[in-house]
């Protein structure tokens, strides 16, 4: 054990030394429970020892009797020991420590964890955080604060003696928390108190930020301190959220950062947690609209025992789900695609329009080629496209109603290949060994967009069963950017009681999918969702969140969210060149990570083509990645990337590196995108710019 620094509180080295001395306990706790357990293991044999006794005194002489029965107890009591439950790991067995004092005096310990352990002898008790009721103190109070709360029938009162978190890595306490008092333990074992607190304070820190003008602050230094659990960071509102019963569908909404999928990802654990004898996590899934949230709500699941959950982006699970709606191996996607025809697919005024067009008729057994078809007509009825113009109030541009029709008709047209069946096959190549359709109009005959999957789901849904497994529980994150289809399809997957977690923000939406949260519930077939409202923003410091509200101007929401903390200002940067502006950049990102090797960094630019051309200054630089398909790695580094790649994600760092008023014009499509893209950073953002800067920002 090590002993606080002198320089430590009275307070402080107590705490130390209580919060050491307990875990000691439970790791010896847990040590002979293992050892206890590992004697259990051996049932197997005792059993065949015990058989062979047995069939050993059948046949023994009486004077050896004795000893053979004597030894037949013995092994009998070891096959008599119960079970052993699963354990809780000795490298971080609870990140949370509560103490309880009842109004009569006598005092409880209860530590939070993910698995529930308790050891008589040594008084030790671990409780998991999903279903304990006692965790509902832990999460809805303070330390010092009486507490009053309903146990079943029972009425438990008294006060918080403590309440604390801990991070305990390899089996070593290395981070306290207790109320302001918050102690970090350095790698040479010593202790020392960490000035204000990093995460969720709502004051103090002010004016100990470092300048704009220069580039880290030591958030990503080597050696930084393991983070708290977030699972012991949940707020009051938070936990409330998750005690929304597994069987109802819950809407939370929030702005950027303030934990929407921190709370769907946890209640996806307390609902597999409570329906585990009814469905397997295979009955559990959580569909994103982009790559890069998906691995990382993989990543963030880990913790969490839901490994075996599957994350899909919008575009697999409509893959999946419309191969084996349909019985098909595969389906031939496009492998080009009008922007205007995409964006039309996806809006909400194709919805009603559709639907007139639909007769109640219903068809035995729609297969893949009939609803193609029907699909094909409806996307060349110029009268019906044209009414999706003008509902959308020109949102869809008039020049998607020809991209649409001549994609549709290139799409339905006979593939080359099939017209001229029984010509030579060398003909049918160019000199490179293609096929003579590649990269023409023609490669498009016979495929469909990914757009026109959940489009196929919706008509097949309308003629009866759509035929897909059905979901125990859905997380759709980022629900602002599901098209009206994909949460009707979504919708039919869910059992009767609708159990989802729907999150959002609709500040956030990077496209123009979102009809508002009654339309996207009714498509779901959800009539009366919980809904919470997420107050605090956690991932942003004020000055970033201020910049973000500016970007988004009138479009901001009334409620600012409560502030989590302070930080350093942003940096703002403005050359009369872009290569001046990059090369400063460049500069930049080879100091701060000189400095601090273990800092997450995004550059995000503005569009894909921004991005790679941006990487071309960086790409000698080690740690640098070009990150445009979602493939983030989450490892230390520069991920160059663009702003429709980086939804859900967050960095310690960010750098827009090309804030120009061509970039980032004036619209509110773009104010929504730039928003995102600054609210991506959890520590320091420099804007950086060349020529005439972004309009969106304010002036200098
Ligand atoms: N109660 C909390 N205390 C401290 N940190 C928290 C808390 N809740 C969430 N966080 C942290 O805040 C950050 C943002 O959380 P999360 O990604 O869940 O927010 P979000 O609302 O989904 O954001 P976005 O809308 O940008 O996708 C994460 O680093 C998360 O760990």
């Amino acid at each position: 054990m090590n002993e606080p620094t002198g320089a430590l509180s009275e307070q402080a080295r107590a705490l130390i030394a209580e919060e050491e001395a307990l875990l000691q306990r439970v790791l010896a706790a847990i040590e002979s429970a293992r050892q206890q357990a590992g004697r259990e293991r051996g049932r197997g044999e005792a059993l065949a020892r015990l058989t062979g006794l047995r069939d050993e005194a059948s046949s023994a002489v009486e004077s050896d009797l004795p000893a053979l029965f004597q030894q037949m107890d013995t092994e009998r009591a070891i096959l008599e020991r119960k079970e052993s439950s699963q354990l809780p790991s000795p490298h971080t067995p609870y990140f949370a420590h509560l103490r309880l004092r009842k109004h009569e005096g006598a005092t409880h310990e209860y530590l939070l964890g993910r698995t529930t352990f308790t050891h008589a002898q040594s008084g030790v008790r671990i409780i998991d955080w999903r279903f304990a009721p006692v965790a509902r103190v832990f999460y809805g109070y303070a330390e010092g604060d009486d507490y009053e709360e309903w146990f079943g029938e029972r009425l438990s009162e008294g006060v918080v003696e403590a309440r604390r978190l801990v991070v305990i890595e390899r089996g070593v306490l290395t981070r306290i928390r207790a109320g302001a008092l918050h102690l970090e333990r350095a790698a040479t074992g010593e202790w020392h108190e960490v000035g204000a607190l990093a995460t969720s304070s709502l004051s103090g820190g002010a004016g100990t930020a470092v300048r704009a003008g220069s580039l880290g602050t030591g958030s990503g230094q080597a050696g930084r301190a393991a983070r708290f659990d977030i699972t012991a960071q949940l707020d009051t509102e938070q936990f409330e959220a998750l005690q929304t019963g597994a069987d109802k569908p819950l809407l939370v909404l929030g702005s950027a950062g303030s934990g929407k999928t921190t709370v769907a990802l946890h209640r996806l654990a307390q609902v597999t947690y409570e329906l585990r004898a009814a469905s397997a996590p295979s009955r559990m899934k959580v569909v994103v609209p982009e790559e890069g949230l998906a691995r990382l709500s993989k990543r963030l699941l880990a913790p969490l025992e839901l490994r075996n959950v599957s994350v899909e982006t919008l575009d697999a699970w409509a893959y999946a789900s419309a191969c084996a709606a349909f019985g098909v191996k595969s389906i031939a996607l496009s492998p080009d695609k009008p922007a205007l025809t995409s964006k039309l697919k996806r809006h909400p005024a194709l919805r009603p329009a559709l639907e007139k067009r639909l007769s109640r008729k219903k068809l035995k057994d729609p297969s893949f080629k009939q609803l193609r078809r029907k699909l094909a007509e409806l996307l060349t009825d110029r009268t019906l496209l044209e009414e999706v113009v003008t509902s959308s109030k020109e949102d869809v541009p008039w020049p998607a109603v020809e991209d649409t029709v001549r994609h549709t008709m290139l799409q339905i047209a006979t593939p080359l290949a099939r017209e001229y069946k029984g010509y030579d096959a060398e003909a049918m190549q160019t000199v490179d060994g293609l096929a003579i359709e590649d990269s023409t109009p023609d490669s498009l005959a016979n495929t469909v967009d990914v757009e026109d999957l959940p489009l196929l789901l919706f008509l097949k849904a309308r003629h009866g069963q759509l035929g897909l497994e059905p979901l125990a529980h859905a997380v759709i994150d980022e629900a602002e950017d599901f098209s009206l289809f994909e949460l009707s399809v979504l919708g039919r997957q869910l059992g009767k009681t609708r159990s989802c977690t729907l999150a959002g923000d609709e500040m956030q939406q990077t496209s123009s999918n979102f009809a508002g949260w009654p339309a996207a519930l009714a498509e779901l077939g959800i009539q009366d969702a919980a809904t919470v409202r997420l107050s605090v923003s956690y991932r942003c410091p004020r000055p970033v969140i201020e910049l973000a509200r500016h970007v988004l101007g009138a479009l901001a929401p009334e409620a600012a969210p409560r502030m989590g903390r302070e930080g350093v200002p942003v940096g703002f940067h403005h050359f009369p060149e872009e290569a001046q502006a990059w090369l400063f950049v460049r500069d930049a990102l080879k100091d701060l990570l000189d400095r601090e090797p273990r800092a997450s960094v995004a550059v995000i630019a503005s569009t894909p083509e921004a991005a790679r051309s941006f990487y071309k200054v960086v790409d000698d630089m080690g740690a640098v990645r070009l990150v445009l398909d979602g493939g983030f790695t989450f490892e230390p580094g520069v991920d160059v990337t663009d702003v429709e790649s980086i939804k859900g994600l967050e960095f310690d760092y960010v750098i827009l590196p090309d804030a120009t008023a061509r970039a980032w014009p004036q619209s509110d499509e773009t104010r929504r995108k730039l928003h995102v893209a600054i609210t991506r950073t959890s520590h320091q953002l420099w804007v950086v710019s060349s020529g005439l800067r972004s309009r969106l920002l304010p002036s200098p």
